[in-house]
């Protein structure tokens, strides 16, 4: 099969790429078109997942297609974009049948969950890898950036820390685990859910947001730094689950949840009086700490001293010491 017949089929003809809202031209032509309702502003973000680096490789297909567009489309909800399209760049390095059948069907079935479409891509040969260009919509000055914390706010996450992290060890098979624990951890290292509802229902009401990737310190440490403010985050409020804390123990699951990375949980910083309204309505909001004057970002233990840890997340091409 050449590569265009790979694309017709497994791409193509997919359920997600059959149009959708915004989508003026999909697959086919040299650009894709998406048309954006008046005042409203275009929000694009790209995520690469190298295998070995972002996934553990071989690993379940479906289980890859899901996991790359969630990681993608997790950018739109921490900007609290309404998802529109997105593309797709696949490197691979031989064309197995049942492979991309999956990968398609994993694939598919995030975008029908996010409403997202696949509007274009490209495919090449070479060591596995996937690039997913996300696009939504927001309107004009409503986004939510990394800039506009204020000392006085609550600082909150939208879900359980750590779990992604937690579950490495079994994606990578080094350990295993009883199903009541191994399930929960692995479906947030495969299955992460953009928070994309939340995300449109903080416009107006964070004063900042990200999405944690690379580790609740290093992301905040972007926050503190784009509003120039102090992030202090209390370990004792850490949401964990008790999964993680059953196989990994309360130190480890607090190194997890911290700079562990993987979560695709929403962060954000909320003035105090908006924090009753989104729990009555049940957003899942947990304050895991507050933004002063300042700069950086504190870890505080349980008697408020000072733990800020020296390595705060993941990062590439890291020089050890
Ligand atoms: N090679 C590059 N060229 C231009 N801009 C880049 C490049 N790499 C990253 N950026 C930009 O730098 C900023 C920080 O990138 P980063 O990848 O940390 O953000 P992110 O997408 O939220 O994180 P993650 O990739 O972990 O989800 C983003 O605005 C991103 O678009
Ligand atoms: C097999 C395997 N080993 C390690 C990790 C951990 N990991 C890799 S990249 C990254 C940060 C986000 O990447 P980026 O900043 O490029 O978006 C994290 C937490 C993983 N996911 N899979
Ligand atoms: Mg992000």
């Amino acid at each position: 099969m050449g590569e265009f017949e790979l694309i017709r089929t497994y791409f193509a003809a997919a359920p997600c790429a059959q149009g959708g809202e915004g989508i003026a031209l999909g697959i086919g032509d040299d650009c894709a078109l998406l048309a954006l309702p008046a005042g409203e502003q275009l929000a694009v973000s790209t995520d690469t997942l190298v295998a070995g680096v972002h996934f553990a490789d071989p690993c379940d297909p479906f289980l890859l297609g899901q996991r790359s567009l969630a990681v993608a489309v997790s950018d739109l909800a921490a900007m609290g974009a309404h998802p529109l399209a997105f593309t797709l760049a696949l490197t691979t390095p031989s064309v197995e049948a049942d492979w991309l059948q999956r990968y398609a069907q994993g694939l598919n079935a995030m975008a029908q969950s996010c409403g997202v479409g696949l509007v274009g891509g490209d495919t090449t040969r070479g060591p596995l890898s996937l690039t997913l260009t996300v696009f939504g919509r927001v309107p004009a000055g409503q986004a939510l950036t990394r800039s506009g914390a204020q000392p006085g706010d609550l600082l909150c996450v939208g879900g359980e820390l750590g779990n992604a992290a937690g579950a490495l060890p079994l994606v990578l098979g080094q350990r295993t685990a009883d199903a009541a624990i191994a399930e929960p951890l692995l479906a947030h290292y495969w299955s992460p859910q953009p928070q994309l509802a939340l995300g449109l229902a903080l416009r107006g009401k964070a004063t900042a947001a990200m999405d944690i990737s690379d580790g609740l310190l290093a992301d905040c440490g972007h926050i503190a730094k784009a509003s120039a403010v102090r992030l202090v985050v209390e370990r004792h409020r850490l949401p964990l689950s008790a999964a993680l804390l059953a196989f990994v123990g309360e130190d480890q699951a607090h190194v997890a949840a911290l700079s562990g990375g993987d979560d695709y949980v929403l962060a954000f910083t909320l003035p105090p009086s908006e924090l009753a309204p989104l729990q009555a309505d049940s957003w899942p909001v947990h304050v895991v700490g507050r933004v002063e004057a300042g700069q950086g970002v504190t870890l505080l233990d349980g008697n408020g001293q000072d733990i800020t840890p020296a390595v705060r997340g993941y990062q590439h091409f890291r020089q050890t010491p």
